[in-house]
């Protein structure tokens, strides 16, 4: 049955006349980078084969489940006519026309096929969290420096130009410095179930990890632009929920830490993230259930900033600007913005961008060209890593692949 996520894919491309669209695109570019992908996850279709179908520069060439059946089943349902099927990840690393891995594993499990992938010559887009720590994401980091390969968290909300255009009126110094920031994401009551990956410790479950979109909403805002690594952190306070059945897994977290950057003259900035796998439940019923929407909001000296719908923008988002004079606009960015110049349509996803920028790194690289356009650096998915480790010790939990 598909994901929640994945309807509301699929009733956006019958919405916006996108199947369509995708049959005028079937044809691919003879120099389509050529992906392999490890596993059939439920994410598969809504992070990537959707966009690799609207994308001619992005072919899907191998695929491989724990099962067979599943990896042929993916293949069947989404047309992924050009798939051969393995029966393993290892034989999909190990195919010499995969060029890049789309490694949509549970977060537990992602540093160790990222390491494979590498060392196997490979490119890598990695699903979020990049790894179950700060330690296994700087060494992911490390292996694509030494293998010269390219690596990529896929935190796709980062790579839309919505977020770019808040980015470009922060940085542009109308309201101020940025003073603080609030990031908040629920999952709805029913999306997940108990047996899912998100709340097991073992495979990296927690909505601290799994709702990290929380704590890159607040790097990204508070951040010098280009020094993400010289930034410093201190988390203040962090408050979980835990599970019944696993106290090391957090249901929810509310965390507030302050972020200072190596630029002194940007004065220090407090950010709060909430983040909810579970509502709790009051006498049988879910008494928040109405406070779905995620968002992200930042506080500068002479306004407040909002961006609704953050992780999902594409679907309908607003940028509120409210200034301390009482004034407030509104406007909202699909395409082109500060970032991207002239480039992609009002209907691309998230995941569209992300792709895009993927492919376009890898050309680059194969035509041994520079790369300036959109991208979330590794030393940014490292430092998010670190903080999301400062959260779970403040919290007095241990830290994912920690046991
Ligand atoms: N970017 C985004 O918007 C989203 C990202 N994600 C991220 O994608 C990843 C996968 O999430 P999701 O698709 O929801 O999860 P699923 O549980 O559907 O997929 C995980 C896959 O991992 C494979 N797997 C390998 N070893 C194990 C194991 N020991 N236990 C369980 N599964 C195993 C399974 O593969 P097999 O098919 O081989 O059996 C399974 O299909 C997570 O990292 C999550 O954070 C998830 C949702 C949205
Ligand atoms: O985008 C998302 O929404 C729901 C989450 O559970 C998922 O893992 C995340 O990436």
């Amino acid at each position: 049955m598909p994901s929640m996520v994945e309807r509301i894919i699929n009733a956006y491309n019958w919405w916006n006349g996108i199947n369509k669209i995708k049959e005028g695109l079937k044809e691919k570019n003879p120099d389509a980078i050529k992906f392999g992908v490890i596993s059939a996850a439920a994410i598969n279709f809504t992070s990537f084969f959707d966009p690799v179908q609207t994308h001619q520069g992005a072919e899907i060439v191998a695929i491989a489940a724990r099962s067979r059946a599943k990896a042929e089943a993916q293949v069947a349902n989404y047309k992924l006519t050009a798939a051969k099927v393995y029966d393993s990840y290892e034989e999909v690393l190990q195919d010499p026309n995969v060029e890049a891995v789309y490694i949509p594993l549970p977060n537990g499990l992602h540093h160790k096929w990222a390491i494979n992938a590498l060392k196997a010559g490979k490119h890598v887009l990695i699903e979020k969290p990049v790894g179950s720590n700060a330690a296994e994401a700087k060494e992911i980091q490390d292996c694509a420096r030494e293998t010269g390969k390219i690596a990529l968290e896929a935190y796709h909300w980062r790579l839309h130009p919505a977020a770019h255009r808040v980015k470009e009126i922060i940085e542009s110094g109308k309201y101020g410095h940025v003073t603080a920031t609030s990031s908040k994401m629920v999952i709805p009551p029913g999306a997940i179930g108990a047996d899912d990956i998100r709340f097991n410790y073992a495979l990296g479950g927690g909505a601290s990890m799994d709702l990290c979109y929380v704590v890159s909403g607040s790097l990204y805002w508070a951040s010098a632009p280009n020094d993400v690594k010289g930034t410093t952190f201190e988390v203040l306070e962090a408050k979980s929920r835990v599970s019944k059945l696993d106290k090391r897994v957090d249901e929810a977290m509310e965390a507030t830490f302050v972020i200072r950057n190596a630029d002194s003259a940007r004065p220090p900035v407090m950010c709060t993230t909430t983040c909810k796998l579970v509502l709790p439940k009051f006498l049988g019923f879910i008494p928040q259930f109405w406070d779905l929407t995620p968002t992200t909001v930042v506080e500068l000296e002479q306004a407040k900033i909002e961006l609704t719908a953050f992780i999902a923008p594409y679907i309908g988002h607003k940028i509120i600007i409210t200034e301390k004079s009482g004034k407030k606009t509104v406007e909202t960015v699909y395409k082109d913005g500060p970032v991207w110049g002239k480039r992609g349509e009002p209907w691309w996803t998230t995941y569209r961008y992300q792709l895009e920028a993927f492919v376009d790194r890898v050309k680059a690289y194969k035509n041994q060209e520079p790369y300036n356009g959109p991208w979330v650096d590794m030393d940014e998915s490292v430092k998010l890593m670190e903080i999301i480790d400062g959260i779970y010790k403040k919290a007095g939990m241990p830290l994912r692949g920690a046991e």
